[in-house]
């Protein structure tokens, strides 16, 4: 019902139309049947019989349109409600607080955006042809009742008997569905590590053997799961003939010896009753891919509800900006905030805080400290991607709430320390102002770089190269804190101290505030004060100096 749920909300708004269309072609399947049916009883009245030869014609043309109509209108539908799922999950994804969206992880949005969506849009084509098909079972039924009520209950007898057993089958064809959807993840995630990998592989065959015997033993446990579930749909699939078949025979043997219905109407009654089989078995074999969908509906619902995050945020920015916004902000504070990283089964966890920082606009501010002992995390809270989970994050002493938290981060421009960077320059203002080529120029990027149409001409570059390029966007941005982790972690001796001594004194000048976790204790003097973070606590030292001896590593 999971699939049903998503279908009613995007991809079934007004289906009457669909509907209508699929009842029609039920109809039309009807007078196919009962033109051939009449014709069975006038053979002797060539007329009569090329009425009836009209009729079916007809009928058969337009069941032909009426169904083309239905399966194009139904795949149209499909798309359009596709491409809303997919940049829904996006939005919901980008709005989504950050330690969420990353306990969901990229690998698994890409799976549920990509090849899972695909198999709903897949099913919603054969669920409207299934749906077509009961229409066309129910009035069989009824044609057959107008013929004989005692053929009606013993079709309806064998399949009841018939549908007992192939429920259970397809109870088990449901549960298979499940492993095999985790046999796929398991693979997917082997697959994406090889190939987040290659050159380690390549130089380390011990790695490469084994990552590779992983994946095959994911490969196999797939295949075996995907063999159970062909033998089952094979075994539920022979169900479902053998009691259509019995059915039939009900009414061939048993219809004349259990009533004193006459040898015509016996003929007519199996007749229809052998017109009901195409449409079963339409239902019978689109099964399958119906449990598919079900499954990726299920993994798709569940990816909503663990990212928490309402579909479109962007309709909540009228209410997002503060009476007075933050733009012209003194201060930004946290105070006792505290952020505690889960860990696993119970072990492993980590907390920052209680923390009670001020940072003033205008001040380069450097985070400095061992591996692990918190500056990342730190940074997270500071630009509130990590809520606080005791104490507050305030500007001014006015504390961020979860209406004002989208204008607070506009404060910020941030390069991750694993950034990636794009050509296109979507978070820049205005590129128009030769802004860009100064920092080219001062990032001593020009000769390899330029700016035109809204992007870099390239970032097939190095790795300290697109660094470089990653700082030019986060400054194209203008916004008023730069955030830097880690950022001149791969530059050369020589840029690095260009960066300490000219660019970070030049965005001084342009009263940028500067945020940067740095391990170069040689430029510590070029900050206006360094956060000492230390497991998880933070020391303040307005005037930075060199690591004390203690606080180096045994
Ligand atoms: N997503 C996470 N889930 C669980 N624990 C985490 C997570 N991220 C970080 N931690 C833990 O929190 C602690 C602090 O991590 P953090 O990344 O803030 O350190 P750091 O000071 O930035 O380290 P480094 O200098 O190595 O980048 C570490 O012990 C780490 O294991």
């Amino acid at each position: 019902m999971d699939l049903w749920r998503i279908l009613r909300r995007d991809a079934l708004r007004n289906m009457q139309p669909l509907m209508l269309l699929a009842v029609l072609a039920a109809a039309l399947n009807l007078a196919l049947l009962t033109s051939l049916n009449s014709a069975l009883v006038i053979m002797d009245d060539p007329e009569g019989l090329q009425r009836l030869l009209f009729i079916f014609l007809l009928s058969a043309f337009s069941w032909r349109f009426a169904q083309g109509w239905m399966m194009s209108a139904a795949s149209k539908r499909m798309q359009a409600a596709l491409a809303i799922l997919r940049v829904d999950l996006l939005r919901r994804a980008v709005a989504a607080d950050l330690p969420d969206a990353m306990a969901v992880g990229s690998g698994r949005l890409a799976q549920v955006a990509g090849p899972e969506l695909q198999l709903l849009a897949q099913a919603v084509p054969t669920l409207v042809i299934s749906f077509q098909s009961v229409a066309a079972i129910v009035l069989c039924l009824l044609y057959l009742a107008s013929l004989s009520n005692a053929a009606v209950l013993i079709v309806l007898g064998f399949l009841t008997v018939g549908g007992v057993l192939i429920a259970r089958s397809v109870l088990r064809l449901e549960r298979l569905s499940e492993t095999i959807h985790e046999a796929e993840g398991a693979l997917s995630e082997r697959s994406d590590h090889i190939l987040q990998t290659l050159r380690e592989c390549k130089l380390n065959r011990r790695r490469a053997a084994n990552a590779l015997s992983d994946a095959t033993a994911c490969a196999e446990a797939l295949r075996t799961e995907r063999h159970r579930f062909g033998a089952e749909y094979s075994h539920y699939f022979t169900l479902s003939e053998l009691t259509y078949y019995a059915a039939l025979a009900g009414i061939i043997f048993l219809l004349p010896a259990v009533t004193n219905t006459d040898i015509t109407t016996v003929v007519l009654a199996g007749h229809a009753a052998a017109f009901i089989a195409y449409p079963v078995i339409t239902i019978v074999a689109s099964y399958p891919s119906y449990i598919s969908a079900e499954t990726a509906a299920r993994s798709y619902l569940a990816v909503e509800a663990e990212l928490k995050a309402p579909p479109r945020p962007a309709q909540r920015r009228a209410k997002d900006a503060p009476p007075t916004g933050f733009a012209d902000f003194a201060t930004i504070a946290l105070d006792g905030a505290a952020y505690r990283h889960p860990g696993r089964d119970g072990t492993g966890s980590f907390t920052v805080g209680p923390i009670d920082l001020r940072v003033e606009r205008g001040d380069i501010v450097f985070v400095t400290g061992h591996n692990g002992a918190g500056k990342s995390t730190l940074i997270h809270m500071l630009l509130g991607l990590y809520p606080a989970q005791r104490g507050s994050l305030t500007v001014d002493g006015a504390v961020v709430t979860a209406d004002t938290l989208g204008s607070y981060r506009d404060l910020f421009s941030v390069v991750f320390s694993d950034n990636h960077v794009t050509r296109q320059l979507y978070g820049a203002v205005s590129l128009e102002d030769g802004f860009a080529d100064e920092l080219l120029d001062l990032l001593e990027m020009s000769d390899k770089v330029a700016v035109e149409d809204r992007a870099f001409t390239t970032v097939d570059l190095s790795q300290g190269q697109k660094k470089r390029l990653a700082l030019a966007a986060a400054l194209l941005e203008r916004k008023p804190v730069l955030v830097l982790d880690e950022w001149a972690a791969d530059q050369s001796p020589y840029f690095r101290r260009k960066f300490y001594r000219e660019i970070i004194p030049w965005m001084k000048a342009r009263g940028i505030t500067v945020i940067a976790v740095t391990h170069d204790d040689a430029y510590f003097d070029a900050a206006d004060v360094q956060i000492q973070v230390e497991q998880g606590g933070i020391r303040r030292l307005d005037t930075p100096t060199l690591p004390a001896p203690d606080l180096l590593p045994a």
